[in-house]
Formats: C-alpha cells, sequence, structure tokens
C-alpha cells in the first residue's frame, strides 16, 4: 500500500496509534495521504495522483485502505480532498478500461465497488471538499459523502451518457440519495456537468467557499454539528437510510462486475472510449 497516515502531522509513536501508521514506500510514491487532527479527531484525506486523480486500480486501492484505517482509528470525521489546485478527481481512469487486461478490468471494479461501499456506508462522518472539477467517479465519491463543499468555477456532474457510457445503479442511487428524484433523472440521462453554482443551487453541493481552507473549514462545522448526537445513534441512521442502495450492491456484487465487464469489452464502447481518450489528449496539446 502507498498511502501514508500522519497523525497530528507527525507519525504517532504511541502503543495505541502505533498499529495504524502505515510505512511509506517513497514520498513521492504517495497516492493518498491521511492526516488526522489530533485535537478533532478529524481526518483529511487526500488524493494525490497527478496529474488529474484518475481513479486507477492502484488509487482506488489506497483510497479504501486509507478509509478504512480512518473508520478503524474512529476518527470523528472524514474529509475527502484533493491535492492538485484544479481538479478533485477525473473520475475513473479510462486507461483501465480501454483495452484492458480482463483480470485487472475485474479487479478495477471490484476496487471501485469497494470504496464505494466503505465511504457510502462509512461509520465516520463523510464530507467531500471539492477543490477542482469532479466529473462522473470524482462525483460519485463527493456525493457518496454526507457532505459537500466545493470551490468556485469548478464542474461537477455524472457525464457517462456523453461518453456513451452508462452508470450503473448504484452510481444513480448515490444521486438520487442527493438529489430529487427528478432532477437527478434529467442530469443522469443528459449526463449533464453542473457548474459550481448550478450545483449548489439544485443541491448537490451544501455550500461554496472560496479556497480549499474555508472548505475544510466548513466540512469541519458540519462536523462539530454533530457534537450533541450520540455517535452510535447517528450511525445507525445513516445506514438505515442507506441499507437499501448498500444491500442492492453487496446482493450483485459479482454480476455487477460481470455486467460491467461485457459492457466494457463491446467493440462499440472500445470504439467510443479511444475516441474520448484522444479527444482528450488533443486537447492537451
Ligand atoms: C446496459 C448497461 C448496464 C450496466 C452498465 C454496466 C456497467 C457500467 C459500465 C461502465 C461504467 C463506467 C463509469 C465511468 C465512470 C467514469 O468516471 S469515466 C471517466 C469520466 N471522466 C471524464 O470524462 C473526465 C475527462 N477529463 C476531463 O474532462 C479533463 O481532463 C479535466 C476537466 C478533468 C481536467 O482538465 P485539464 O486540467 O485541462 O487536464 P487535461 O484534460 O489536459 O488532462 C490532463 C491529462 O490527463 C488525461 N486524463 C484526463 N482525464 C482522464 C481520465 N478520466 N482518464 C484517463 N486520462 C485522463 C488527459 O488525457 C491528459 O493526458 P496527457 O495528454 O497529459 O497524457
Amino acid at each position: 500500500m502507498q498511502s501514508a497516515l500522519i497523525v497530528g502531522k507527525k507519525i504517532c509513536s504511541s502503543l495505541l496509534l502505533r498499529n495504524w501508521v502505515r510505512p511509506l514506500s517513497a514520498a513521492s510514491d504517495k497516492l493518498t495521504n491521511v492526516e488526522v487532527n489530533d485535537k478533532t479527531g478529524f481526518a483529511k484525506l487526500t488524493m494525490n495522483r497527478p496529474p488529474v486523480n484518475g481513479l486507477n486500480l492502484d488509487l482506488l486501492r489506497d483510497l479504501h485502505q486509507s478509509i478504512q484505517d480512518i473508520e478503524k482509528n474512529k476518527c470523528r470525521g472524514l474529509i475527502l480532498t484533493s491535492a492538485s489546485n484544479t481538479i478533485f478527481s477525473a473520475g475513473l481512469d479510462i486507461m483501465e478500461m480501454y483495452k484492458p487486461d480482463q483480470e485487472r478490468l475485474k479487479q478495477f471494479w471490484t476496487a471501485l465497488q469497494d470504496v464505494w461501499l466503505a465511504l457510502y456506508g462509512s461509520a465516520v462522518p463523510t464530507a467531500a471538499a471539492i477543490n477542482g472539477h469532479s466529473p462522473a467517479g470524482g462525483c460519485l465519491l463527493a456525493a457518496s459523502c454526507e457532505y459537500r463543499v466545493m470551490l468556485p468555477k469548478y464542474t461537477i456532474g455524472l457525464n457517462e451518457t456523453q461518453l456513451g457510457i452508462v452508470a450503473p445503479k448504484w452510481f444513480m442511487s448515490t444521486f438520487r440519495n442527493v438529489l430529487p428524484r427528478r432532477i437527478a433523472e434529467q442530469a443522469l440521462t443528459q449526463g449533464k456537468m453542473f457548474t459550481s453554482d448550478e450545483a449548489l443551487k439544485i443541491g448537490l453541493v451544501d455550500e461554496l467557499a472560496a479556497t480549499k481552507e474555508e472548505a475544510l473549514l466548513k466540512c469541519e462545522k458540519f462536523f462539530a454539528s454533530f457534537a450533541k448526537t450520540d455517535p452510535i445513534a447517528r450511525y445507525l441512521t445513516k445506514k438505515q437510510l442507506r441499507h437499501n442502495d448498500i444491500k442492492e450492491l453487496l446482493d450483485e456484487k459479482v454480476q455487477d462486475v460481470e455486467n460491467f465487464v461485457l459492457f466494457v469489452n463491446q467493440p462499440s464502447v472500445q470504439k467510443g472510449l479511444g475516441l474520448y481518450l484522444e479527444s482528450l489528449k488533443k486537447k492537451a496539446k
């Protein structure tokens, strides 16, 4: 695993916490970074896979491990954010789906399912400080959290239909958990990307913030709103509200991987992904 867990911004040597400080291979290899504020107990989970935090197998596995660590340590809040100044996450790394190795493709989708199950179902309160563009899988991660604060002039949405791909049911239930059904249906079928202002207006994000620091503070303020609640009662309430969405995927996890593999391997989907990748590369030139 390549992620780093830092407590109070330094490696903690106490016996209690020693177990969950995961050693780094090398600083430049880190794909996620976790910092726990030892006063508040809030954890900041930062995605760090330049240039665009494309969710490849390694980043997904890293994210999963970090979410589990934060949960095990009984942190009082998890804020998901990005090390990039302009991109929260570009969503799934299309290179994982284009001309894929079949075994890796299965592992990739399973890793995404595991991240979603861990984040959407987390016992720890979750928030996203969306400090950049957040299309598709990036939007899924943000929408899986309980609260979202976004910086201005970026875009967010589930744009799959614009790429000729179909968001699976659990992407859609995540959206429906946040948005009124009719707005969710329109947004999903159009593959609409919302500006920060539009996202605020429809309730896809809860607040805007001028800077990342302000966004982090607003997420912390959200966590502080639970100060007078019992953490177990809070979690059990969230769990019941999200139960059906989670159960639906758990019941169909293997079938869902098979559907994904079948879908991605269709020649028309491969052709579309190839053209899309080309258009992204041309744009970068
Ligand atoms: C009937 C069927 C039933 C059920 C279906 C079953 C299963 C479901 C099947 C499939 C579901 C799949 C769900 C998919 C989810 C996804 O997340 S797909 C990914 C969608 N993402 C996007 O569309 C974002 C694309 N990227 C951008 O819009 C922009 O790059 C950006 C706004 C994020 C950033 O813009 P810039 O800062 O200008 O950066 P560049 O565009 O120059 O990009 C830099 C660099 O990164 C490469 N890149 C960007 N995004 C991706 C990506 N997602 N994957 C891979 N690579 C990406 C880009 O090409 C540049 O590369 P270089 O040129 O530098 O090599």
